[in-house]
């Protein structure tokens, strides 16, 4: 059953309107139609049914809903949205129901299914959205956790709860979710949940041309005629007051896409010999006991330990009655005080426990080994039968990039084909009129195209299928041609450039027509702006990183965000490894945003690991990139660095 088919949803239209001047939210004009029908279309495409809460002006509320219901409150006096939510359960026809405000317009397309990934997961009654704000008169100060109580899923089952608190006189949402089960789901773009408040916050809204509201196009998706033409007002003043440009710290991003991104779920299977650097899909179990018998550790003699004197303290003769070869075991059991010469890796033959590596004999003469008193233990230079792999364990958890290693693994337990995830195709392209590919006349003002080659290089390191749409021109019809494009072939799009706020960068007017992309900016340096999101064509789409443009900002933001994101989708680990390492210079950092300095890492004198930059750091300048090593990453609290002081590593590890 799908969860359309158990939503309903129900748009919260009833109030007074109080801070509008009383004027009927829900009705006011917006882009071509109401608020009411712009939260309307957005919940529809999410549930089977919606209906609409709303107190006044209910013929023309009816107008808008067409032969969807609209629900005054079942309570008197506009008791507020508890009592829409009392209406809208007494309606519900289904299991669940999906409310949001009639000011909301730009309601996420993905919030019932979201909120419904949540509530099952924590077995919860209801399901609510919440945002990371911050305070944008204090920059500096810690995100805070912003609830929206309007914007739930909630069980039809829980209306009883609902009529007791509203009978003892309750009339708040929080007070009421107290009594239920509430999963919290964070979004990552509060512009979605900005209700339209004061009729300046509407009207600032309503200047602003479609695209510069992100996620905020009403469905169906608009037409060329939205996508053409630069966008007029300033993206400061067009974005709803509540979109604050305040910076995201680079974990809470790195979470907003984990939580986001899944694994590709289809696999394939491999002859061992080309499943080198692809990921495992399931678990490796040994058939077999690693080694598969006990055998020697050393050429030698093998013996009985008890034949040994007590405590090794005397020397001992053994006599040699024959000999064990890797692949030709000697299969007689020695009596007392007689040995086998044995090589490594052969058999140790039955009732030997113990192997004398040959330069440890004290004489050989003929037949007779002489053993020095204390020469070696019982027990020693023995290799165990199952001490590697017992048969039946894990020999690799799925999830493992297969390298060299895992591949001599798998042989060694006579493994022929794997069975690994598929390739992730990544489409990727170069966005400005600037940019000219090699070959081409480079006229003056622009500059070659380089980010398609390190792009390149990084995606093709990851091992995935690459799909180089080259340099896509700051036109928006071409813009929403590839991106169009990518999403029917790709599971990724990587994009740079156009996602700062330059007015001819059109991506983000398009990323944000052909889906639910947020665009944030980062508290970080270099890569502050970076795109992320679903882009939709028809039936497909595919997730999109739209990395900012200069050419060092694009390998960090891919390194910090697209890369642990498509080993995500891959089904691989991963985590980035860090080390610490001492600055050998002072290190100047501004606190409240984390700075990635591109340094080399060498060995001190004293063997511990040091760390310098590689001189200038502006997020243009390349030469610095190909010199470095690593990143020296300069946590958002932490402040300059003195010479000496220890600091975060991230090795390139063949990345870059
Ligand atoms: N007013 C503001 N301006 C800028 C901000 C800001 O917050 N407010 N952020 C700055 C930061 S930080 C970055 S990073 C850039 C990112 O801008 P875009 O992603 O929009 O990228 P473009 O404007 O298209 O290009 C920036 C820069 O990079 C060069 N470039 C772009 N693509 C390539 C390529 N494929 N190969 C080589 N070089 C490329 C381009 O020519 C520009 O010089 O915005 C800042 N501005
Ligand atoms: O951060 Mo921008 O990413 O300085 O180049
Ligand atoms: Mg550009």
């Amino acid at each position: 059953m799908s969860l359309k088919s158990k939503v309903t949803g129900l748009v919260l239209a009833g109030g007074r309107g109080t801070r509008m001047g009383r004027v009927d939210k829900g009705l006011q004009p917006f882009r071509g139609s109401t608020l009411v029908a712009h939260v309307l279309a957005r919940l529809k495409p999410q549930a089977a049914s919606v209906a609409i809460n709303a107190n006044r002006n209910l013929p023309q509320y009816q107008v808008v809903a067409g032969e969807s219901p609209v629900l005054p409150d079942f309570l008197e006096g506009f008791a507020g949205p508890l009592a829409g939510l009392q209406i809208g359960l007494q309606f519900c026809p289904t299991e669940l129901l999906l409310t949001a405000p009639c000011d909301s317009p730009f309601v996420p397309l993905d919030l019932a299914e979201r909120l419904h990934a949540a509530m099952a997961v924590q077995d919860a009654d209801l399901a609510m959205a919440v945002t990371m704000e911050r305070d944008p008169e204090q920059p500096d100060a810690a995100p805070y956790r912003q609830p929206h109580p309007v914007f739930s899923l909630i069980k039809a089952s829980v209306l009883p709860q609902l009529d007791a608190y509203l009978e003892t006189g309750g009339r708040r949402m929080e007070g009421f979710f107290k009594s239920l089960r509430v999963a919290e789901v964070l979004f990552d773009d509060s512009a979605a949940f900005g209700n339209i408040n004061t009729l300046e916050d509407l009207h600032r809204a309503e200047r602003a041309t479609a695209a510069e509201q992100t996620t905020a196009t009403p469905m169906p998706m608009p037409n060329a005629d939205a996508a053409s033409g630069p966008a007029p007002a300033s993206p400061a003043a067009a974005r709803p007051a509540d979109s604050d440009p305040a910076a995201l710290p680079v974990d809470q991003a790195q979470r907003l896409i984990s939580d986001r991104i899944t694994a590709v779920e289809a696999t394939e299977t491999l002859p061992l010999l080309n499943a080198l650097d692809r990921v495992l899909a399931a678990d490796i179990i040994s058939p077999i006991n690693v080694p598969a018998y006990d055998n020697s550790a050393m050429d030698g003699y093998a013996l009985r330990g008890a034949d040994l004197p007590a405590g090794g303290a005397a020397p001992v003769t053994f006599k040699n009655i024959g000999i064990a070869y890797a692949g030709h075991p000697f299969t007689q059991a020695p009596q007392q005080n007689e040995c086998i010469r044995i090589m490594t890796g052969a058999a140790i033959p039955p009732g030997c426990d113990s192997v004398l590596p040959q330069e440890l004999a004290a004489a050989i003469d003929g037949e007779n080994v002489t053993i020095a008193a204390n020469a070696i233990r019982a027990g020693a230079n023995l290799r165990r039968a199952g001490e590697d792999l017992p048969q039946g364990g894990i020999a690799i958890a799925a999830g493992k990039l297969l390298r060299p290693a895992d591949l001599g693994l798998i042989a060694s337990l006579g493994i022929a084909n794997v069975t690994v995830r598929r390739k992730l195709r990544v489409a990727f392209f170069s966005t400005g009129d600037e940019l000219r590919s090699i070959g081409e006349q480079l006229e003056a003002g622009c500059v070659y195209d380089s980010n398609r080659y390190t792009l390149f290089g990084m995606l093709q390191r990851l091992g995935c299928d690459i799909i180089d749409m080259g340099v896509v021109r700051d036109d928006p019809h071409a813009l929403e041609t590839a991106l169009r494009e990518a999403a029917k072939t790709a599971d990724a799009i990587i994009t740079s450039g156009g996602v700062s706020e330059g007015a001819a960068d059109y991506t983000r007017d398009i990323m944000a027509l052909l889906g639910d992309v947020a665009f944030w900016k980062l508290a970080m340096r270099p890569g502050r702006p970076l795109a992320f999101g679903k882009v939709q064509a028809e039936q497909d789409s595919a997730w999109l990183f739209g990395l900012p443009g200069n050419p060092v900002a694009v390998m960090v933001s891919f390194y910090l965000f697209a890369r642990p994101a498509l080993l995500r989708m891959m089904g691989a680990d991963s985590k980035l490894q860090t080390m610490q390492a001492r600055a050998m210079d002072t290190i100047r950092k501004r606190p409240g945003r984390t700075e990635y300095q591109r340094g080399i890492v060498s060995t001190a004198a004293d063997g511990t690991p040091q760390v310098r930059l590689t001189g200038a750091q502006g997020s243009g300048i390349l030469s610095s990139m190909t010199e470095a090593n690593c990143i020296v990453v300069l946590h958002q609290a932490q402040a300059n660095v003195a010479a000496g002081q220890l600091v975060d590593v991230l090795l390139f590890d063949g990345l870059t």
